[in-house]
């Protein structure tokens, strides 16, 4: 009898899961351009400045002349400039792959951090769909202030003014999973089996976050070393093999180094012309893996005397990856929410 007691009575509610990428522009234009990144670079998690000294300059010249600059690069990755940003595609993929696995008693959603389809949106459709426990999985693989913690503020700001909140649930990192790694190995050695060469080094490339972040604590670039510490361990290549570099600078102050574009240009003189890189800090291809790497790094590389590269796909909807995500979410997130729903 205690033992009955003990069980929490069933709630016959739907369990929401929000899976949250970073987001895109609406369109590969200027103007919507413009939109995303007015409220991508007004988020304190991203740019810490105080708004006095930030604001005229983003004002100023980077929604003057960026906007037109990035929507060019969007357009020549986007494809059908009537569908949606290919990190959008993917992520609606993803979620359409864990929807699957987890069955008609779990909603999942799409969302993105900045732009469409917004948290606000996402998490108003999770209730009136009469989720009352709502988990959030970021999808970053390693933890930062600006990408993970700026889902948690958006989700709670999200959700002032409301009376009847949801329970929720934030997965922080999932880098350390030995299923991510496995995947991030498996992709890349499927694909350097397409290629009729080898490479004589393998860049992990993670976006750059600014040096100062990390120096008040933000731990970042340490979990980013470590997935490539326990990816070398997994596939038993060694440190000058596998090599750990940061893209997508921003501004002029110091980011994490050594950066990728820097690292690529040099490594012909040192005699190594055959170069992979993968980029393990992103779930899906977007503007910074398909232009900054697979287009403008490839083309300095080779300009620079290298003769061979390739950039390694991310995970996107491979198989391994969508039952990672639902594994994840099953084990680290819903957990005991679906077992009260199950035992009735
Ligand atoms: C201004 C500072 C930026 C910080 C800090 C930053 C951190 C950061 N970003 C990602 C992941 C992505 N960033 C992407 C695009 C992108 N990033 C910045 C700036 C910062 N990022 C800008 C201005 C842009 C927009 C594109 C451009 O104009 O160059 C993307 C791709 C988005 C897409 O639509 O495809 C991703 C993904 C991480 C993981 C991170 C910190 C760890
Ligand atoms: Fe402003
Ligand atoms: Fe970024």
């Amino acid at each position: 009898m205690a033992k009955e007691l003990e069980k929490r009575l069933p709630d016959p509610s739907p369990i929401g899961l929000m899976m949250v990428n970073l987001g895109s522009p609406d369109a590969p234009t200027a103007d919507a351009t413009r939109r995303y990144l007015f409220e991508f670079l007004h988020d304190y998690r991203v740019v810490d400045t105080s708004r006095w000294i930030w604001c005229p300059i983003l004002h100023g010249i980077i929604l003057r002349i960026r906007p037109a600059r990035s929507a060019k690069a969007y357009a020549s990755i986007w494809g059908d400039p009537q569908e949606e940003a290919p990190l959008i595609r993917i992520t609606r993929d993803q979620v359409a792959g864990v929807q699957a696995r987890l069955g008609e008693r779990v909603i999942v959603e799409t969302a993105m951090r900045y732009g469409n389809p917004s948290i606000p949106d996402t998490l108003d459709r999770l209730m009136e769909q009469g989720c009352r426990q709502i988990a959030v999985l970021p999808l970053y693989p390693q933890y930062a202030g600006a990408t993970t913690a700026s889902v948690y503020d958006k989700v709670a700001k999200s959700l002032i003014g409301q009376w009847d909140v949801p329970e929720l649930r934030f997965l922080r990192d999932y880098y350390r999973e030995p299923a991510f790694i496995a995947a991030l190995a498996d992709s890349l050695s499927d694909h350097l089996a397409t290629l009729d060469w080898k490479p004589d080094r393998i860049l992990t490339s993670y976006h750059g976050l600014p040096q100062s972040y990390v120096d008040k604590g933000d731990p970042y670039q340490r979990e980013c070393l470590e997935t490539t510490e326990l990816l070398r361990a997994h596939t038993g290549y060694d440190a000058t093999l596998l090599q750990s570099t940061f893209q997508s600078r921003f501004g002029p102050k110091a980011w994490l180094q050594p950066y990728t574009d820097k690292t690529l240009e040099a490594l012909p003189e040192q005699g190594v012309k055959k170069v992979a890189v993968m980029m393990p800090g992103f779930s899906a291809d977007c503007l910074e893996t398909l232009e900054e790497i697979a287009i403008e790094a490839e083309e300095s590389f080779l300009e620079a005397g290298g003769t061979h590269f390739t950039a390694v796909p991310c995970l996107n909807d491979r198989a391994d990856h969508i039952d990672l995500l639902a594994d994840i979410s099953r084990r680290r997130l819903l957990g005991d929410w679906l077992d009260e729903v199950e035992e009735c």
